[in-house]
């Protein structure tokens, strides 16, 4: 039984099939479950208002944009579930080809601008509202867990931000909206916006307020103010201020700043507001710093933030943007890398399982037994789940969060080769076996 490993001609989107199932949409895109090359794939297309509203040059360049950007990654022709992938491919969504006329990036022969993309399973803003099983709840309140949910998301938004800064690109969007689970893997997505730090100026009119920095807010200001250029180049700093405000959702199971804002913005309704969004951006580019303590005491995420937390977050969430720390002090921070172990090995047992054959594959899990419906693109389908009481589609990270929801973070062993693996506890020995 053997890994897929089709490479798929970039180039070349004719063996594209387009479903009806719409993925998601946004302000300029809709995205399209589609067939490609034998695999399930995202199919982002511009949506209709802006096709027919929208000069045909601006979609070429929002277009253009995102797949320079994307391949400026390296992630072309790549090959799904190789084992090797790079960061870029680990952290940031694949591109796996595009439309193109006369040989170069292009409306395909319909006049359409396709970017044919890996499948994501859910956004970060839709995972926060999950409503949550009695397991997942369990797993919630418990601080292990909690912490391993938001050390991973914050390894991987710094990992990916890493990736683009080392290459000169901002990303310039980030937000829950454009974090997505592929597998167990949380990846950036929705390159459109992304800048090269040579590429002059931010666009203020596609900035996202609750995620924007102090710096841009400040831009916004200048900009109403005619004495003022209100111009401001690019630059990394805006997206870590942009992944903490991320962060602080993650702590809050939501949107951190969403009443904060709503209250500023309706004080400065009762003045002569000039600007949409006066009142927050007023607050963000002024030098009050952020009180994390006040923030969080009336929010779920106030039992979260420790002295090691508050620390972490410090460097992120500082309106002086020349004291942020970068992507790269951040991914690799204490904080994020302790008690990664166990949750590591149990991923590493589902991509290999991902790897072999469709045919389905039972677990026996602490004397229950799981039978799962073999791999379907990324992701795993229980036709049976006694375990949880009933039939229950989830990815394979979910399954591996039941199974570390249980045990301690360095209790797992996995075994000689994939058809059999152990759990053990000091407490418990459990042993799961997997029948492939
Ligand atoms: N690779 C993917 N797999 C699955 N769904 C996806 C994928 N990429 C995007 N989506 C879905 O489509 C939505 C819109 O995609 P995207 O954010 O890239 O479009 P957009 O129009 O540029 O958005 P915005 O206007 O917010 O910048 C996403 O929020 C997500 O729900």
């Amino acid at each position: 039984m053997e890994a897929s490993t089709q490479s798929i001609a970039a180039d070349s989107i004719s063996d594209l099939c387009l479903r009806d199932e719409i993925l998601g949409a946004g302000g300029w895109s809709v995205v399209y479950k589609g067939d490609f090359c034998g695999h399930e794939v995202a199919v982002k297309t511009f949506n209709s208002q802006v096709r027919r509203d929208v000069e045909e040059r601006v979609q070429r360049h929002r277009f253009l944009k995102e797949v320079k950007a994307l391949k400026a990654l390296g992630q072309r022709e790549i090959q799904l579930s190789q084992p090797d992938m790079t960061d870029a491919q680990k952290f940031i969504v694949n591109l796996l080809a595009y439309s193109n006329s006369g040989g170069v990036p292009g409306p395909a022969p319909n006049g359409h601008f396709y970017t044919i993309l890996e499948l994501g399973h859910s956004r970060l803003d839709q995972w926060l509202r999950r409503p949550r099983s009695d397991q997942t709840a369990r797993r919630t309140d418990s601080h292990q867990m909690w912490h391993f949910d938001f050390c991973d998301i914050a390894r991987s938004v710094f990992a990916a931000l890493h990736c683009l800064h080392v290459r000169g690109l901002v990303h310039l969007d980030v937000k829950p909206q454009n974090i997505m689970r592929f597998g167990h893997q949380w990846k950036l997505i929705d390159l459109e916006s992304c800048m090269s730090l040579a590429d002059g100026s931010v666009s203020i009119a596609d900035i996202t307020p609750l995620y924007a920095s102090p710096e841009l807010a400040q831009a916004v200001l200048c900009r109403a103010d005619p004495t003022a250029t209100g111009l401001v180049p690019p630059h990394p700093t805006m997206d870590i201020w942009a992944a903490g405000v991320v962060l602080l959702d993650v702590l809050a199971e939501g949107c951190c700043f969403d009443e904060m804002k709503a209250s500023l913005d309706l004080a400065a309704l009762f003045e002569e507001e000039a600007v949409l969004n006066e009142g927050w951006f007023r607050w963000l580019s002024s030098s009050e710093p952020l009180d994390l303590h006040s923030l969080f005491a009336a929010t779920p995420g106030a039992c979260k933030l420790d002295h090691q937390l508050e620390l972490f977050l410090d460097p992120i969430l500082t309106k002086e943007p020349g004291l942020r720390a970068s992507a790269l002090q951040l991914r690799d921070h204490q904080f994020l890398n302790v008690h990664r172990q166990g949750r590591h090995q149990v991923e590493k047992v589902f991509s290999s399982l991902q790897a072999v054959s469709p045919a389905p594959f039972h677990i026996s899990f602490r004397g229950v037994h799981l039978q799962l419906g073999g791999h379907n693109g990324a992701r795993f389908e229980t036709v049976g789940s006694k375990h949880l009481g009933h039939r229950l589609p989830f990815v394979n990270s979910e399954v591996s969060d039941i199974l570390v929801a249980s045990l301690a973070p360095d209790d797992l062993v996995c075994g000689e080769g994939m058809s059999r693996c152990s759990l053990a506890s000091n407490q418990n020995p459990w042993w799961w076996e997997l029948e492939v």
